[in-house]
């Protein structure tokens, strides 16, 4: 059995080998069916439940992982998500941490912006998405994106150990 992850972006799969340590864990493209930036935590929800359908193939596990941004009372917060689709076809679901975001990311977001784009021109970096996320950047290397999607992955893990001992 091995992990299918519906990304190829390393910090969802460095993630995924982390918790899934002794499984063989396998980078793949997968749609989300839903926008490049989804703009609502129930929109982020089923892009990570869609790309862990996805990538599922029988005998293995289908992982989805999606960051998403939300509103919360007029503001805005940077929102994730993750899915399991276990052998036996359920899935599972956990969200991961929420952070808000500079009120000035609001205009390029609606301009049609992706998050990810946005955080490489506030940062002046390359690829933010990819490594510390920014999630990184606005904790002060605090909690990197890595370590935030490596929780979602262990809320998943659990549930589905959980779910095999009852
Ligand atoms: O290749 P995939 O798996 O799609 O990885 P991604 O970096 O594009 O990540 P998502 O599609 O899950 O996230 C949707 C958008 O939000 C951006 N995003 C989400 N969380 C972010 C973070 O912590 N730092 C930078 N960009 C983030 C991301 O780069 C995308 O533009
Ligand atoms: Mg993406």
């Amino acid at each position: 059995m091995k992990v299918r992850i519906g990304s190829q972006n390393p910090a969802k799969i460095q993630a995924a080998q982390e918790v899934f340590s002794g499984y063989e864990v396998e980078g793949m493209d997968a749609s989300s069916n839903v926008s490049a930036q989804p703009t609502s935590d129930a929109e982020t929800k089923k892009g990570a439940i869609n790309r862990a359908r996805n990538t599922y193939q029988e005998g293995d596990l289908g992982l989805g992982l999606e960051g998403g941004v939300m509103t919360i009372e007029g503001q805005l917060y940077l929102c994730n998500w993750g899915a399991l689709m276990t052998d036996d076809q359920k899935i599972l679901t956990a969200s991961g941490a929420r952070i808000l975001l500079p009120e000035e990311f609001s205009a390029p977001l609606q301009g049609g912006l992706e998050l990810g784009d946005i955080m490489d021109n506030y940062t002046e970096r390359q690829d933010v998405r990819s490594k510390e996320g920014a999630i990184g950047v606005f904790t002060n290397d605090q909690v990197s994106r890595k370590e935030m999607f490596a929780h979602v992955i262990k809320l998943l893990y659990g549930q589905w150990e959980y779910s095999k001992k009852k």
